[in-house]
């Protein structure tokens, strides 16, 4: 591959760029000039490539797919791929650079302003990238994991530029409230617009209608004044429906107008109003299943699901477990107190299971937090005792089962023990690496091993 070609500092606001040897280097230049001309500096640190960035090239090859793939392990790397023709990147040629780690393609000569399209992708990357280190975003819903980078970065996308129907699925405590919170606060003047909550599970079929419609006076009895329904409320704002997947069937078809069309009547007037919200519902229900079952409209689906996230589960993103468990504690703690967590609590909290997600984490620490006895680390005996007594019982003894299984398939596949070796401590760095967000001193502490070990297998591992 070619040299990584300009550097300016200019502002913030910072791209890569890698042009092999072979592209036009006229078209380079230009790209360049449009790029300074929008104060976006390009940088040149050769092997850093997180972020935003393009690759310039002649056409698709081996060291193009290499690169893409190199690219890609890189924390929060996102490549535009630009080829000099389109014709070298027809059908199946674009499918295998997204496979090996583009994030979008573009050719040169098909695009009527070339430079402009390839830096207004990036702008909006760029746009997105800083909105995802705002506190909004940082403070709220915390952890690194690729399951929850990936959701939060949707999230802020549709949150910033799109006004479509969002819906938020996943299990119970997985932060779907948490996220319809976050894409509300990330729009435009937020804190002057309603984020207005409506629980599903609470509704009461009988008063449903003017709790989303409201109601005139008189229009029942007990109704003796009038009074805006969540929509009415929701004017100009965020509307949130929590646990859709509860409403009755009857309700769901009420829903379907003012959803599609802003419109609705309160109950007792003829009157039609309008209304303006973004709506996000959020459900740990599967609702294709519930469609297919007859329990949930297709049609009122299809309105709600403009864009649909779903909330990685705790077990999906173990690795945020340690930096979750110490962030509650520090926010449970008085100030000034910040205790860390022993390897030993740390170690447990990873293998535990918490089938009600970052909730049941939450609540376990604040159970921890009462038992802590300051000063010094946060110990085994912090955690409730009936845990620790079932954890007693139950612990799995190792070597287990599974150990013994997955060394008898890499026997059976002609692997020594120099192979289980290196396939070991390999696995064994990149798992602790990746629960200690990276910390080398940390990773070292656990594996016994010197930092300077764990620098070289970094280093080996060219991350
Ligand atoms: N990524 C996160 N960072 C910090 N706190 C989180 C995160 N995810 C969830 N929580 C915490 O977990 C609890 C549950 O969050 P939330 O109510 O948003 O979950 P939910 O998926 O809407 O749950 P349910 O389906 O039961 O309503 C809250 O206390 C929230 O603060």
């Amino acid at each position: 591959m070619g040299h990584i070609i300009s550097e300016r500092k200019m502002g913030e606001r910072r791209v890569w760029l890698q042009c092999t040897a072979e592209f036009p280097a006229e078209a380079r230049d230009i790209l360049i000039g449009q790029l300074a001309h929008e104060d976006i500096a390009v940088t040149r640190a050769a092997g850093d490539y997180r972020g935003p960035g393009v690759l310039l090239f002649e056409k698709p090859c081996a060291d193009v797919h290499n690169f893409l793939h190199e690219v890609k392990r890189q924390r929060g790397s996102q490549t535009l791929a630009v080829a000099a023709s389109a014709s070298t990147i027809a059908g199946e040629n674009s499918w295998a650079l997204l496979r090996a780690g583009a994030r979008d393609i573009l050719a040169w000569d098909s695009c009527a302003e070339p430079a402009n399209s390839i830096v207004s992708r990036l702008q909006r990357w760029l746009e997105i990238d800083t909105s995802l280190n705002t506190p909004i975003v940082r403070a709220r819903l915390r952890g690194q994991s690729p399951a929850l980078r990936r959701v939060l970065y949707a999230a802020t996308e549709v949150a910033r530029f799109r006004r479509s129907a969002v819906l938020v699925t996943g299990e119970t405590g997985t932060g779907k409230e948490l996220l319809a919170r976050m894409i509300h606060d990330l729009g435009e003047n937020s804190e002057a617009c309603p984020f207005v909550v409506c629980d599903c599970t609470t509704i009461v079929p009988e008063l449903s209608g003017s709790e989303f419609f409201g109601h005139e006076r008189g229009a029942f009895t007990g109704a003796v004044r009038a009074r805006d329904g969540a929509f009415a409320e929701a004017d100009g704002g965020t509307l949130f429906l929590d646990e859709v997947g509860e409403l009755p069937l009857r309700l769901q078809a009420e829903l379907l107008r003012v959803i599609q069309e802003g419109t609705y009547k309160r109950v007792g007037s003829n009157q039609w109003l309008h209304t303006c919200f973004r709506l996000i519902c959020a459900t740990h229900r599967d609702l294709e299943a519930d469609i297919a079952g007859g329990r949930f409209r297709e049609d009122l689906y299809y309105r709600i699901a403009g864009c649909v996230l779903r909330m990685p589960s705790l077990a999906e993103r173990r690795e945020d477990i340690p930096h979750l468990a110490q962030a509650f504690i520090e926010e449970l703690m008085e100030e000034g107190v910040t205790p860390v967590l022993d390897a030993s609590v740390r170690d447990y909290l990873l293998q535990r299971s918490y089938p009600g997600n970052v909730r049941e984490l939450r609540q376990l620490l604040l159970h921890v937090g009462q038992r802590y006895v300051p000063p010094g680390p946060i110990t085994l005996g912090c955690l409730p005792e009936a845990e620790v007594n079932a954890a007693i019982e139950h612990m799995p003894t190792w070597p287990d089962n599974a150990w013994e299984q997955a060394i008898r398939t890499a026997l059976a596949r002609g692997n020594g023990i120099a192979e289980l070796r290196s396939a070991v401590a390999d696995t064994a760095y990149r798992i602790v690496l990746i629960e200690e967000n990276g910390d080398t001193a940390r990773s070292a502490h656990r594996l016994r091993v010197s930092q300077r070990a764990v620098q070289q297998y970094l280093q080996a591992a060219g991350a």
